[in-house]
């Protein structure tokens, strides 16, 4: 891997993440996928004023869902008022030719109702979709500029369900929830006046229903609520286990533990049947209660209705009128009430995506140095650390006054126990971290001065764990300068001996790799990031060697990669074998973030201290070559 596109969360990534969350963040993992996000909103408000920023950006999208809800609200009012008047006017006087009229009046106002809700669902969707394309690529662009810091404190799992999960919110709010509530507060504000303009009496009958729907549902809702909550949640539990148990599928094959894995899924899946059922039969009841109390409802205006109508209070076609308004007046009063919750997880969603979108991107710092006339100039590998002093967090100093110098063309060989700051001296030549004090230089110039992108395309980065994109062979090697020719990807891969095994593949350079590595021996992948590194053609190198779980040729394959790719550039190798320490023009001994030894191998070995007792134990009796 190498320069700038670099995969950078791969250069921490077998580091715990902190648990103490310096981006203001809740700590730990986020909602696994199907489970609804338990946090309200903080402020309302304000995330409502920037979601309104995005839809603005659609003004006329907006202006068609609003007119069209309106015309649908107000055809669906004049439906039960044309009716009542057909019947008052033509049925009960037998005018047959005004019947038809009128029947095909209505049957304008119902087609048109049509159309014209189908134009608005269309609109409503095209407003929700656009607006959360937009989020999804701000959110996006955003991922990729955050510095590392960032990724090494989440969870991969948090930052996936703000990019998918919170903004599936988003979508499914403004597509039912925005049309849905003002439909709903038009459709009862005009079912009020049109029924009122015919009779207050029964207005106030077809009202004092009211309560008792509402009672109702919230009592039903409650419990569907809860048993849905419980469902999310085992579903969560089923994902996560699915996700977990393929990811470890090794490790529970090799310790023999599929039995055990079969019987904890099973119980899992076994709760969630359970609540499933209670959710789904609950839930499915609520439609036929609905319809039970619809009924009583219009029994109640039947009887009322034709005692007024008998003393000629109203007329029939009223009752018939009545009998369709009380059906539109209750229905949004659910709806509302329905629709507030799905409202209040949106906007917390949004803000968890406005959250990220808020913090300071990486590049922001180095678009302002260019601004002001920082130009970026070619490296030539000089190297200095100049009692340089890091932590991660501020009470836990990493590295102490620590001091170096790689001449340009020069390897370095890093050693020491694990934990003792090695991958640390990479996070900050790479500048995924900065320095508290002292002073890096390269070539002379503060790094701190350098701007960052350039800095980073003049630094190749080869990772123990090589990461390959989904794409082709050919895109993966490519991934090191995107503007080099196929025989420039090819010589590359020639030159560090991938060449041959890459032409015994099926489709060769254009094999397909998914980012797992498809059928690729992790060797192979090695060699493919180290062709991606010679392609990029760094001043400064960077690798992490790996503790070698790949076969002896591959082995010695990689070595020779890496020793043609070393020639020429400073590099920098947090090394495990011993040709490569044995080899080094200086091996920087590092414990407890410092240097304790520095020297060549044959200098330590006679210095006869920390890395004379390491070489005894670890390498003395092997014969690598
Ligand atoms: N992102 C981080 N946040 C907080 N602490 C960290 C982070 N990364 C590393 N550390 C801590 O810094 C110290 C030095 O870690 P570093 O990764 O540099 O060690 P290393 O020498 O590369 O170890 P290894 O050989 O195991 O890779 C360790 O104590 C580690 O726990």
């Amino acid at each position: 891997m190498a320069g700038g596109n670099s995969n950078p969360s791969n250069a921490n990534a077998s580091k715990t993440p902190s648990n103490i969350d310096q981006m203001g963040f809740r700590a730990g993992p986020g909602p696994r996928p199907g489970e609804v996000p338990k946090v309200r909103s903080k402020d309302t408000a304000g995330t409502l004023r920037r979601i309104w920023g995005y839809l603005k950006l659609q003004r006329s999208t907006l202006v068609w869902v609003i007119a069209c809800t309106v015309l649908t609200t107000l055809f669906s009012l004049l439906g039960p008022y044309l009716i009542g008047k057909m019947f008052d006017d033509y049925i009960v006087k037998r005018q047959y030719d005004g019947m038809f009229r009128m029947g095909m009046i209505l049957f304008g106002v119902y087609v048109l109702g049509a159309l014209f809700t189908w134009i608005q669902q269309y609109m409503a969707s095209s407003l929700s979709q656009n607006t959360v394309r937009d989020m999804r690529s701000d959110l996006f662009e955003q991922y990729q500029r955050l510095p590392v810091p960032f990724f090494d404190r989440k969870t991969h799992g948090e930052l996936m369900s703000r990019a998918v999960n919170d903004i599936a919110n988003v979508s499914n709010t403004l597509n039912q929830t925005v049309v849905q509530l003002i439909a709903s507060v038009l459709m009862l504000v005009g079912s009020v006046v049109m029924m009122l303009s015919l009779s207050v009496w029964m207005t106030l009958i077809t009202v004092l229903t009211v309560p008792l729907i509402v009672f109702i549902t919230k009592k039903v809702t409650k419990y569907t609520r809860r048993y849905f909550t419980e469902q999310q949640k085992q579903l969560g539990e089923v994902n996560g286990f699915v996700q977990e148990s393929i990811s470890g599928l090794k490790v529970v094959k090799t310790f023999g533990n599929e039995a055990r894995s079969i019987e904890r899924f099973r119980e899992i899946n076994e709760r969630l049947r359970a609540v499933g059922i209670k959710a789904q039969s609950l839930s499915g009841s609520m439609g036929p209660m609905m319809n039970t109390m619809r009924n009583l409802t219009f029994l109640i205006i039947a009887v009322f209705g034709g005692v007024f109508a008998y003393h000629d209070l109203i007329t029939i076609g009223v009752i018939v009128s009545f009998l369709n308004y009380s059906n539109q007046f209750s229905q949004p009063i659910n709806q509302l009430a329905n629709q507030y919750n799905l409202f209040q997880s949106a906007v917390a969603g949004a803000e968890r995506v406005f959250e990220v979108l808020d913090l300071e991107p990486e590049t922001s710092h180095e678009v302002r140095r260019e601004a002001a006339g920082g130009a970026s100039r070619p490296i030539r590998g000089d190297v200095v650390f100049d009692r340089v002093d890091f932590s991660y967090k501020p009470e836990v100093p990493v590295l102490r006054q620590l001091s170096l110098h790689a001449e340009p063309g020069q390897t370095i060989a890093l050693v020491g126990p694990t934990g003792a700051g090695k991958t640390t001296i990479i996070n900050l030549l790479t500048r995924f971290y900065d320095i508290q004090s002292g002073r890096i230089l390269i070539d002379g110039q503060e790094i701190r001065e350098l701007d960052k992108e350039a800095l980073r395309a003049q630094i190749g980065l080869v990772l123990q764990d090589a990461y390959v994109f989904s794409g082709t062979i050919r895109d993966n090697i490519r991934y090191g300068r995107l503007g080099a020719t196929d025989q420039e990807v090819e010589a590359a891969a020639r030159h560090v001996g991938a060449d041959a095994f890459i032409r015994k593949l099926h489709d060769g350079y254009d094999t397909h790799l998914n980012a797992e590595g498809g059928n690729l021996s992790q060797g192979q992948r090695q060699l493919l990031t180290i062709a991606r590194a010679v392609l990029a053609n760094p001043a400064i190198l960077i690798l992490d060697e790996a503790t070698s779980n790949v076969d002896t040729r591959t082995e010695l394959h990689i070595q020779e990669a890496m020793k043609l790719l070393m020639q020429g550039r400073t590099s920098f190798v947090i090394a495990h074998r011993l040709s490569t320490i044995q080899e080094a023009d200086a091996i920087l001994v590092i414990q407890g973030g410092e240097i304790v030894e520095r020297g060549t191998h044959e200098e330590l070995l006679q210095q006869n201290g920390f890395y004379a007792d390491m070489y005894n134990n670890q390498f003395a009796h092997t014969q690598v070559s």
